[in-house]
């Protein structure tokens, strides 16, 4: 049986950053002229352990779910809109999928608990813990069974993926402010600063949504320890993925992370494990203001901010290119001792 949360080790390795510093700075450039290429360049040689990275067969993980919450209107969409999209998502319509095909991403939808059934076909995973999660506002949005339940989902559904990436993706209407709440309780943070629009709330339901996420919080004041706090809040596709970036982390696999939701994944999975930070690329800032605030939290930079805030994993299959040139610079590009080119002018 598989166990719920795993030991990340610290792969501080000094030897081997210092091995990739210095081939960094001997290609035949000014020394940091790729900007911050060259710090991506670092990272992923570090997680993946090697001087020369090669990334194999990325995986395009889409985790949906429902939730109750969604039905006091902090959504600018109707709950139906998960299914649809997970419909979409498989017959190649939507932006995750057609940047996916564009960028040889395999993609695999996992229903964590989507409220409506689907036909099993190539490239849906189904782990459905419900049909959806309970209200948050009336009580805890799963139980800490479900909660564990999901989290062992994601680890087994990484674990029978191929390849050393993993690139997270997300769906569900009403996660915003999950991830707004998980934010607020473990990044210590008050609420108003963690909520955003989500889908495109007009003032009225943007205050709205901030009544309801005050009553869930104060509701769930206990809920201080990180799987309590996932459990109070939700939702099945955010757990899932937090056992999805356990064990990408274990085995040590590039995690490539999308906007505020996928990102509030890993603010849980740092708060059981504080070294799973260190495999992980954050992709975009989103538009969403609670992620910048999110990514400080997590330390992590982000590669792009293109003003997205569409989550599917489409900010990751956006960077993509970046990791991959990235691993093609080190391996790649000649050194000025290989090229025959002059140094800098002492
Ligand atoms: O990832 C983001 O930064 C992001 C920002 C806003 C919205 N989303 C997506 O929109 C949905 C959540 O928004 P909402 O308004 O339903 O809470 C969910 O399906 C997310 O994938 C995603
Ligand atoms: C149309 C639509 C697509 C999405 N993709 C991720 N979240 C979404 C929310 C909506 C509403």
């Amino acid at each position: 049986m598989t166990e719920t949360i795993p030991t990340i080790s610290d792969i501080t390795d000094a030897p081997l950053a210092a091995r990739l510093h210095s081939a960094i700075d001997n290609k035949t450039k000014p020394l940091g002229a790729l900007g911050r290429l060259e710090a991506l360049a670092l990272r992923i040689g570090s997680i993946l352990g090697t001087e020369n990275p090669v990334l194999e067969a990325p995986q395009m993980l889409v985790c949906a779910g429902d939730h109750g919450l969604a039905a006091r209107g902090v959504s600018a969409f109707p709950g139906d809109v998960t299914w649809q999209m997970v419909e979409n998502f498989l017959a190649g319509g939507a932006a995750v999928s057609v940047l996916a095909r564009q960028h040889g991403l395999a993609l695999t939808v996992v229903d964590c608990g989507v409220r409506r059934d689907f036909q099993p076909r190539p490239g849906l995973v189904s782990r459905r813990i419900a049909e959806g999660t309970a209200d948050a506002a009336t009580g805890p949005a799963m139980t800490a069974a479900q909660c564990a339940q999901a989290i062992v989902n994601g680890r087994e559904v990484v674990r029978a993926l191929p390849g050393n990436a993993l690139l997270l993706g997300e769906m569900g209407i009403g996660n915003s402010s999950s991830a707004a709440l998980l934010l607020s309780r473990l990044g210590g943070l008050g609420i108003d600063v963690c909520i955003g629009v989500g889908t495109g709330l007009d003032a009225a339901g943007l205050a709205r949504k901030r009544e309801v996420l005050r009553q869930v919080l104060a509701l769930h004041a206990g809920a201080t320890a990180p799987l309590d706090a996932l459990a109070a809040f939700g939702g099945f596709e955010i757990a899932t993925l937090v056992g999805a970036v356990l064990q990408a982390a274990e085995e040590r696999r590039v995690i490539v992370v999308d906007g505020f939701i996928a990102s509030a994944a890993v603010l849980v999975a740092q708060a059981l494990q504080p070294c799973v930070v260190q495999r992980c690329v954050a992709a975009h800032c989103s538009a969403e203001p609670g992620h910048l605030l999110l990514l400080e939290r997590l330390g992590l930079d982000p590669l792009l901010n293109l003003e997205l805030r569409l989550g599917e994993g489409s900010g990751g299959a956006l960077a993509w290119p970046l990791l991959e040139s990235a691993c093609r610079i080190l391996r790649e590009m000649a050194s000025f001792e290989s090229a025959g080119v002059s140094r800098k002018d002492a």
